[in-house]
C-alpha cells in the first residue's frame, strides 16, 4: 500500500496524519507545542515520526510539512538557527516599515509589520545577523531536517517575503534592500525535493526512496482539507487566530487591510489573518466552559457588546494596525453574556473580512467551511451564519495535516 504523510505545525500543536491512496486516514498523531524555539519544533518532529506505527512508516512514499505563515528563522551554513524564530504575529518589523515603503510597490503584502520581509529587514539590523546564511520559513526548516537541503521554500510560504507568485521570481525591487542573505529557492507547494536523509530513514525505518516535498502554510492546508474547491467557496480557520480564505478568479492585494492572495492552481486564494480568535477565548474560559456556556446562549439573539477581542495591541486583518488596542469592555454581569459578546464580535470581524474581500473584487461568497477548535461550536456557527448570510458548514476534514498529506499525495502522483 502507498501512503502519504502530512505534518502540521500550528500555534498550539503539531500533528501528523498518514493517508492512503483513497484518502483514508491510516493514523493520526499529535503533540502540544509549548515552546517557541526551533529546538522544541525538532523534538516534536522526531516524536511525531516515532509515534507513527513502523509498518505504516515503511510504506510512506511522500512527506510534506506545513507551518504557520510568516514564521521565520535565520540559520547558519549548516542549518543551525542563529537566534530564536520570529512567530507569525510578531510585529517588531513595525520599525522598518518606512524603509520598506520606499522600495516596495504601494499596498504590497510585505508592507505589514508582521510580513516575513519586514522581519528579515529587522533581523538584518541585529548583531546575530552576522552569523546568518539562510532565511527559512518554519515549514522549510522542518523539511530541511528531513531532506538535508538548505535554502528551499514554496510559493505559499514565500508570499509574505515578497516573492512574485505570478511571475514566479523574486521582484527586482527586493534586490535594492541588498540584505546579505540567501533567500530560499521557491518551488510549487508539494513538489518533491529529495529523498529522506539516509540516517533518518535508517533510524525511523522509512523506505530509502521516501520523498520529502515542498510544504505550504497551515491555513492553506486547512483549506485543502476542507473539501472546498469552487470559486466562491471559503474556509474560515477558527483556531488560535481567525483566518479567512476565499477561492476567487480575481487576485487581490491590499496592505491597508492585510489582504493578500495565494496562487492556487488556476485560481487565487484571497484572504487575511486576524490576531483575534480562540486564543482570546482561551484566556477567559476553559474548553469545558466554552462548551457549556455556549449551549446556554440563544444564537438568534443579537449581543450588542461591541468588542475587538485581542490578547495584546495590534491586528493584521481586516484592520492592519500593529498598535490597534484590544476592546474588551464593558464587561457584563454574567460569563454567559461576556462569551456571547465575544462570539458575536469575532463573527462581526469575520463578516467584515469577507465583505472587504468581495468589495475589492473577489468572487461572491457562496458557502463557508470551518476548521479549527471553533468549528465544533454550533452556537457560534449559528451566530456566524446570521452575519455571513450564506451556509456555514463543517469542513470535510478539519485537520490541516490531512490537507498537507493530500498535497503530498497529489504532487507525488503527478511526478511519477
Ligand atoms: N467549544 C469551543 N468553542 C469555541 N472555541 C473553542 C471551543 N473549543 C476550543 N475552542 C478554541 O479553539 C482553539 C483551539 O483550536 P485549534 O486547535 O484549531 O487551535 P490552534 O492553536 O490554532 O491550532 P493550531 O495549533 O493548528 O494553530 C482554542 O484557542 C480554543 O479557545
Ligand atoms: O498568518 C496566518 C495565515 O496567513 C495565520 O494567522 C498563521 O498561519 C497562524 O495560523
Amino acid at each position: 500500500m502507498d501512503l502519504y504523510l502530512g505534518i502540521d505545525y500550528g500555534t498550539s500543536g503539531a500533528r501528523a496524519v498518514v493517508i492512503d491512496e483513497q484518502g483514508n486516514v491510516q493514523t493520526e498523531v499529535r503533540y502540544p507545542l509549548q515552546k517557541k524555539t526551533a529546538q522544541h519544533w525538532s523534538h516534536r518532529l522526531w516524536s511525531l515520526l516515532a509515534d507513527i506505527p513502523e509498518p505504516l512508516r515503511q510504506q510512506i512514499k511522500a512527506i510534506a510539512i506545513n507551518g504557520t505563515s510568516s514564521t521565520v528563522l535565520l540559520c547558519d551554513g549548516a542549518g543551525k538557527p542563529v537566534d530564536v524564530p520570529l512567530l507569525y504575529n510578531d510585529a517588531r518589523g513595525a520599525v522598518v516599515l518606512e524603509q520598506l515603503k520606499e522600495i516596495a510597490p504601494p499596498n504590497h503584502t510585505v508592507l505589514s509589520a508582521t510580513s516575513s520581509l519586514a522581519k528579515l529587514l529587522w533581523m538584518s539590523q541585529q548583531p546575530f545577523f552576522a552569523e546568518a546564511r539562510y532565511l527559512l520559513h518554519q515549514a522549510d526548516w522542518l523539511a530541511f531536517l528531513l531532506h538535508g537541503q538548505l535554502g528551499i521554500s514554496d510559493y505559499h510560504n514565500a508570499l509574505k517575503l515578497g516573492y512574485d507568485v505570478e511571475a514566479l521570481e523574486y521582484p527586482k525591487w527586493l534586490n535594492q534592500l541588498a540584505i546579505p542573505i540567501q533567500l530560499p529557492q521557491v518551488l510549487a507547494p508539494g513538489t518533491p525535493i529529495a529523498e529522506i536523509r539516509p540516517d533518518i530513514a535508517m533510524q525511523f525505518r522509512f523506505h530509502r526512496d521516501c520523498l520529502v516535498c515542498a510544504g505550504t502554510t497551515d491555513s492553506i492546508a486547512a483549506f485543502i482539507a476542507s473539501g472546498a474547491e469552487l470559486p466562491g467557496e471559503a474556509v474560515t480557520s477558527l483556531g488560535s487566530t481567525l483566518v479567512l480564505k476565499l477561492l476567487s478568479h480575481t487576485r487581490i492585494e491590499d496592505a491597508r487591510y492585510g489582504i493578500y492572495s495565494h496562487r492556487f492552481g488556476d485560481l487565487w486564494l484571497t484572504g487575511g489573518a486576524s490576531n483575534t480568535g480562540g486564543a482570546v477565548l482561551r484566556e477567559f474560559f476553559t474548553n469545558a466552559e466554552l462548551e457549556n456556556l455556549s449551549r446556554e446562549i440563544d444564537p438568534a439573539k443579537i449581543s450588542n457588546l461591541d468588542y475587538y477581542p485581542l490578547l495584546q495591541p495590534g491586528d493584521r486583518f481586516p484592520i492592519n494596525d500593529p498598535k490597534l488596542p484590544p476592546r474588551l469592555t464593558p464587561r457584563p454581569e454574567t460569563p454567559r453574556e461576556f462569551l456571547h459578546g465575544l462570539l458575536e464580535s469575532i463573527a462581526r470581524i469575520e463578516a467584515r473580512g469577507y465583505e472587504l474581500l468581495q468589495s475589492l473584487g473577489a468572487n461572491q461568497v457562496q458557502r463557508v467551511y470551518t476548521a479549527g477548535g471553533g468549528a465544533t461550536n454550533s452556537t457560534w456557527t449559528a451566530i456566524r451564519q446570521r452575519h455571513l448570510k450564506v451556509p456555514v458548514v463543517a469542513s470535510v476534514y478539519t485537520e490541516a495535516a490531512y490537507g498537507t498529506a493530500l498535497l503530498a499525495k497529489t504532487k507525488y502522483r503527478n511526478s511519477q
